[in-house]
């Protein structure tokens, strides 16, 4: 399975192709909307999030509620696009293209590196397309995958851990139904109360003070077979193919499987999971910390990965820059922006993880019918418990 998305923030929509799904899969409107609209929410959103109000139109390769196995085309309209016709799109009118052109980089987005590499005078030809709204696509893809791995048995949660200095206790062994319950009650996606409400308060101060806040993410994963991903070559490892996906959020920088870095300040026997072995579920591991993988392969415990996002750039409060046009300093420019988004990006990494593990589990199962993948994973799944 692979997928290709398009479009611009403030063109007139977004536009995602996912080819390789099996046919006969059971396709929901209402579940890719539910996971737009998830991606939507969270404290600390700017007024962008007013505007919009995603919802998936299918174009292609969907009939009767089911994947025919061809391309499945959606498309996410940009609400937005109506302030923007004169400005964006392929055909804008030079005047107005003219009051809106970007000739001052913001420090720490791509508007800069963009413009260099493109040759653009104008930067908005770079933001246009580096922004997150991109990954309302992306999401759209997820949700998709989702629905695949349902009926394979897997199931998809996520949390936020951190928010600037404020930080969750932990809560490793929480069923998913209770995280995804906790998460979803809270503005932040954070289950534990206390740190909820020093993340709120942050986010409130960085408002008012011009500034921005990232944080870690968590996104989990139960139901995965122990054998998806492979030990026999670096890009067919899951754990690594996961990393690149949720680095590849913009504003990510780092990425954990497991206790991550963590594991540079233990001993070998307080890190490696001590296998077991019982009757009625096969072999199965003493601990988690691992995070569900060994040798990019998962091991059949959770998938457990956390991921890292720096404040979101565009600031109120002035950072040094030099525009393209005088090469002279200026005081950063007041865009409309969002301080925290990092309850949306929970969403966001929840979704591309979805996608990741579903493209391995179709990989490790090859089908063109759904019906097969589901046979295929069942039968599986007991060959590895009588192992
Ligand atoms: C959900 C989400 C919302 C974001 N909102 C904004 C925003 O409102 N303003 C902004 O400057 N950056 C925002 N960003 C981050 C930028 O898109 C990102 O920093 C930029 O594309 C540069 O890429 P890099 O940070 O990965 O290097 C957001 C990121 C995510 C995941
Ligand atoms: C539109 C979304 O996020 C946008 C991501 C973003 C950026 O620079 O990444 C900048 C902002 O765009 P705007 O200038 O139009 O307000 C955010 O609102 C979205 O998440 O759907």
């Amino acid at each position: 399975m692979r997928y290709l998305t398009a479009g611009e923030s403030h063109g007139p929509q977004l536009t995602v192709i996912i080819e390789g799904l099996p046919s006969q899969l059971p396709f929901s409107r209402e579940k890719v909307d539910e996971q737009l609209a998830r991606r939507q929410k969270g404290y600390g959103r700017g007024r962008r999030m007013q505007i919009e109000s995603d919802r998936v139109q299918v174009l292609s390769g969907v009939r009767f509620g089911k994947t025919t196995g061809a391309p499945v085309t959606l498309v996410i309209e940009n609400k937005d696009w109506t302030h923007w016709k004169k400005v964006m799109g392929t055909d804008p009118i030079p005047e107005y293209a003219e009051k809106r052109r970007v000739t001052r980089p913001r420090p720490g987005h791509a508007d800069l590196n963009g413009a260099l590499k493109y040759g653009h005078r104008d930067m908005r030809d770079v933001l246009e397309r580096s922004s997150a709204r991109e990954t309302a696509a992306r999401v759209a893809a997820g949700a998709v995958a989702r629905q695949l791995l349902e009926l394979c048995g897997i199931r998809v949660a996520g949390h936020v851990v951190r928010i600037g200095t404020a930080e969750a206790e932990a809560t490793p062994d929480l069923p998913l139904d209770e995280i995804l319950r906790r998460a979803e009650a809270s503005p932040v996606r954070c289950l534990d109360p206390q740190a909820e409400k020093e993340m709120m308060r942050l986010i409130d101060e960085a408002k008012k003070e011009g500034d921005s806040l990232g944080g870690i993410v968590e996104v989990i994963v139960e139901g995965a077979p122990a054998g998806l991903g492979s030990h026999v070559h670096w890009d067919r490892k899951l754990d690594a193919r996961i990393a690149r996906a949720v680095v590849s959020i913009q504003a990510f920088k780092g990425v954990e499987i497991g206790i991550g870095f963590e594991a540079a300040r233990r001993k070998g026997s307080e890190v490696h999971d001590e296998i077991l072995w019982a009757e009625d579920r096969g072999f199965y591991r003493a601990t988690n910390r691992a995070g569900g993988f060994e040798g990019g392969m998962t091991t059949g415990e959770r998938i457990v990965v956390r991921g890292v996002m720096k404040p979101i750039p565009t600031l109120y409060k002035p950072l040094r820059s030099v525009d393209i046009e005088t090469k002279k300093p200026f005081a950063a420019s007041i865009e409309r922006s969002d301080s925290c988004a990092v309850p949306a990006a929970c969403v966001v990494a929840e979704n591309v993880v979805a996608w990741e593990v579903a493209q391995a589990l179709t990989e490790k199962f090859p089908a063109d019918t759904m019906p097969e993948l589901i046979e295929q994973v069942e039968q599986y799944r007991k060959r590895i418990a009588r192992f």
